[in-house]
Order: C-alpha cells, then sequence, then structure tokens
C-alpha cells in the first residue's frame, strides 16, 4: 500500500474510533446518572480492573501489548470518570493544592466546595453534604499533617483512594509588585517550611497562614504590594496575580499524598493498600509483635507514624499503611491476630494504590 493509502485507512479507522469513544463517554455518563439516583461511589476500581484486564485480554490476541492498551485504557477511563460528576469538599479556597487534588482525582467535572478548616470538610462529608472529603495526609519534604490523622481516628468516614500531587510552588504577589519590594511572605506553614530555603536568603518576615490560596486571596483583596504568598501557579491565574518567582521548593521532589474520605472505603482492585490505626499495650515488644505478624504473612508495610493520644501523656496511636485490601485473603487471616495484639484496632480503610508517586 502507498503512504497515501496507509494514512487513508488510518483516517478511516479514526473515524470508527472517535465515534466508538463518544459513545462509550456518553454511556459512562448515563451510569453516572444511575449511580447518583442511588448514591453509589462513582468510581469503581473493581470494575476498572475487570475493564482494563478485558481490554488487555483482546489487545494482545491482536498484537497489542499490554502496556500499550494500558496507557490507552488508563486515559479512557480517567476520561469517563470526569463525565460522572462528583461532589467533593477540601480545605482552603479556590487554587489550593487540595481542590488540585480533588479535580484530578475525580475529574475535572466534579464540584469542588472549599471548607475554611478540616473539620470542615470531615462535617460535610459526615452530613451528606457532599459525596467526598480530600484531605492531605503527608508531605514528602515535611511529613505528616497530624491535623488530618487525628481527624480521622474520631471520625466513621473511610479511605476510599489517595492521589499524589506534585507540589510546585511560587511565590506570588500583586499585579505591578516586585520581587524587591517584598517584606512579608504569606502561607501555610508546610508550604513555608517546604520552601524555607528560597525564603530565608530572601530575608522575609514569614506569616503562617490557614492555606496557601487563601493567602493569594488576602494579598488580592487587601491590595498588600509589600507581600507575597507561597502557593500554586493556578491560585495566582485564579486570582489574576503575578508570579514573582517560580519553583521555589527547597527540595524539587516535593509531592503531597491525600485522601478521599467517603462513607465507605473501595472494593477490591487488585492493586490496594489498607490503613489502619491502633494502639499497643505499654510492655515491651508489644508493637514488635504486631508488626512481626505482618513480617511473618511478608504483608508489605508502606508507612508508620505515631501520634500522641492527647488521652494520657507519652502514650500513642500508631498509623500504618499496608499493602493489600483487607479482603484479600492474605490480610483477611492476619487481621484477627494483628488485633488480637492492640488495645484498640480500626480500619480507616481499604482503597487502590495511587497510579504514580506524583502528577
Ligand atoms: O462501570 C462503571 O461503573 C462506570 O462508571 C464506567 C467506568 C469505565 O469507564 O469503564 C468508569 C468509571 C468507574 O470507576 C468504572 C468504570
Amino acid at each position: 500500500m502507498s503512504l497515501d493509502e496507509l494514512r487513508r485507512r488510518i483516517d478511516q479507522l479514526d473515524e470508527n474510533i472517535v465515534k466508538m469513544l463518544a459513545e462509550r463517554l456518553s454511556i459512562a455518563e448515563s451510569i453516572g446518572h444511575e449511580k447518583a439516583a442511588g448514591s453509589t461511589p462513582p468510581i469503581d476500581p473493581g470494575r476498572e480492573r475487570k475493564v482494563l484486564d478485558h481490554a488487555i485480554s483482546i489487545a494482545s490476541a491482536g498484537g497489542m501489548t499490554s502496556d500499550e492498551i494500558t496507557e490507552i485504557y488508563r486515559s479512557v477511563i480517567k476520561l469517563a470518570r470526569q463525565r460522572q460528576e462528583v461532589s467533593v469538599a477540601f480545605q482552603g479556597e479556590a487554587g489550593a493544592y487540595s481542590e488540585a487534588a480533588a479535580l484530578d482525582y475525580f475529574g475535572s467535572r466534579s464540584v469542588a466546595t472549599a471548607c475554611e478548616s478540616l473539620e470542615d470538610v470531615f462535617k460535610k462529608v459526615e452530613n451528606g453534604n457532599v459525596q467526598f472529603g480530600m484531605i492531605p495526609i503527608e508531605n514528602s519534604v515535611e511529613g505528616s499533617i497530624s491535623r488530618s490523622y487525628d481527624l480521622m481516628l474520631e471520625s466513621d468516614l473511610m479511605v476510599a483512594g489517595e492521589i499524589n500531587l506534585r507540589v510546585n510552588h511560587c511565590l506570588i504577589g500583586n499585579p505591578g509588585s516586585t520581587l524587591d519590594g517584598i517584606k512579608r511572605v504569606y502561607s501555610h506553614p508546610q508550604a513555608l517550611g517546604q520552601t524555607g530555603h528560597f525564603l530565608r536568603q530572601l530575608h522575609f518576615e514569614l506569616i503562617p497562614t490557614s492555606d496557601t490560596a487563601g493567602s493569594v486571596k488576602l494579598l488580592k483583596e487587601k491590595g498588600i504590594m509589600n507581600g507575597a504568598a507561597v502557593a500554586s501557579e493556578r491560585a495566582a491565574a485564579i486570582y489574576g496575580m503575578k508570579i514573582l518567582a517560580r519553583d521555589i521548593m527547597d527540595n524539587p521532589n516535593n509531592f503531597t499524598r491525600f485522601f478521599a474520605l467517603g462513607g465507605h472505603d473501595a472494593p477490591p482492585s487488585g492493586d490496594d493498600k489498607t490503613s489502619v490505626v491502633f494502639a499497643v499495650k505499654h510492655k515491651p515488644g508489644a508493637l514488635y509483635d504486631f508488626l512481626r505478624i505482618l513480617a511473618e504473612r511478608k504483608i508489605n508495610l508502606t508507612k508508620i507514624e505515631s501520634r500522641p493520644t492527647r488521652k494520657k501523656a507519652w502514650e500513642y496511636n500508631f498509623y500504618l499503611d499496608f499493602e493489600g485490601h483487607r479482603q484479600d485473603e492474605k490480610i483477611l487471616f492476619a487481621l484477627p491476630s494483628l488485633e488480637e495484639h492492640t488495645l484498640f484496632f480500626k480500619i480507616l480503610g481499604s482503597y487502590p494504590k495511587a497510579k504514580s508517586e506524583g502528577n
């Protein structure tokens, strides 16, 4: 076949592919309406796994690799998710990193509601005002967000998903301001911490606030010309502000991990994690005994974190993430023995592992 003929063939195929993709997306939209009517969670990782496996099995017969079809289907499913409207609450103002995480995870069609505090995010989901809450859990440079952990302990909400987001901080000021004229910098303490080197070099006075994008909004509303905020490029665009410096993080590999919280956790997807919180008896080897069960059963621990119980001084709760779903046989059989070694034990949820270290 000549080049022209081959290209004509591609054009014909594309016509069919596009028509079929459009039809597939519109079916996903109808499924979204059905789910909303029945209060079913929009994202179904188990079904997504089956869809992908099905596509892989057909593709290999047609001479396509599993990697090739997986790349295409990840995009198709992501777009299908975006056709299904989800309501999600986040802490901060429009332009916050949590909002970006929510839109990335649930799709740009989802309705993201800004909340003043993390407590409000929990309340909105608990009261049924929104389907999900997107909360930051830990940052790869500054560590855990302790308030999120403390709130999860008290709440009945469950972890239904996780997403890692690359954090690219900018220094943002009012239009007309210059870097030389900046005296004070406003932002969330985590963001000030992640850009400490840059900020100290320029001898700015640091003003901690409750969120990054809210600081940009404050500068705008008050017309502050000698102040700047550490926030995302998106926050600068939303409020029509000027970027004075880009990529000001101490460590360019700056990621934040977020949890999507809902009324229940996610069904098994085949590649999951489980988060639990527990306390052990005050006796030698108590934590070791607990961890030994995981080691013996070859359950891979991905994170451990301790927080004061705040009931008694120097007593701690442990937060643990491990690979596997609580319904997977290996985990299901380990749970009673794990629980036996604790004073209290709570499953925060099982959810599909984030697809990447950060987007
Ligand atoms: O089957 C569904 O429940 C759908 O919503 C469709 C679909 C898909 O595109 O295949 C999209 C999102 C869900 O997470 C699972 C699958």
